[in-house]
């Protein structure tokens, strides 16, 4: 854990194409850890018998949780797919739904999936040198649509927390797939 003095001001390195700091530290997570979160889980079992692939880091600065304070770093998705399922977050709510998010893309290629409690969806490309507004009460989704890490700086509300529980239970409307050769977001057969 980073012990940065978040009532001073204090510098945190990024690297803009890689991502990677020297001086914060990854969380990792690994296939094993969101198997169940795609939709393939025969292809995913297949990968885990022989692997179990670095999906995304990102770089937690153990913020804390105070209104006026901003969250921020870096997040690392990695390029590949489970079944013809891209390589992607897990995503979540923000437990104060009304936080917005902003990320911006350093390098490579994909799309923000985002869903609302009411079932409205919207889907964005994340294209290097744009930043993309998350709004409020939006649950987002990360998936890597390229061939080479997808690289993204966010921010927001220290405060916001994470919800990941319906996520986590029924996934989102939509998915993010390779289809003949193309990308195309497709309905999740389990909604
Ligand atoms: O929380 P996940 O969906 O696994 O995503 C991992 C992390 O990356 C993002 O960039 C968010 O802004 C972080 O708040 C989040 O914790
Ligand atoms: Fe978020």
């Amino acid at each position: 854990m980073n012990h940065f003095d978040w009532d001073h001001s204090f510098y945190v390195d990024f690297d803009l194409a890689a991502g990677f700091s020297e001086k914060a530290e990854p969380t990792r997570r690994y296939l094993s850890q969101m198997k169940d979160m795609y939709y393939d889980s025969a292809a995913a079992e297949k990968i885990l018998k022989t692997e179990d692939p670095l999906i995304y880091e990102f770089y937690e600065l153990g913020f804390p949780e105070r209104e006026g304070d901003l969250a921020f770093g870096t997040t690392i998705l990695y390029p590949g797919k489970v079944g013809n399922e891209y390589f992607m977050t897990k995503g979540h709510f923000h437990t104060k739904l009304a936080t917005a998010e902003v990320y911006y893309t350093l390098s490579g290629e994909g799309c923000m999936v985002m869903e609302n409690p009411e079932g409205d969806t919207l889907e964005m490309p994340l294209v290097k040198g744009q930043a993309l507004y998350v709004p409020r009460r939006y649950a987002h989704r990360s998936v890597n649509t390229g061939k080479d890490p997808l690289v993204m700086f966010f921010t927001f509300q220290a405060d916001a927390g994470h919800d990941y529980g319906t996520i986590e239970t029924k996934g989102y409307h939509k998915m993010v797939v390779e289809k003949g050769g193309e990308t195309a977001v497709v309905p999740n057969p389990k909604w």
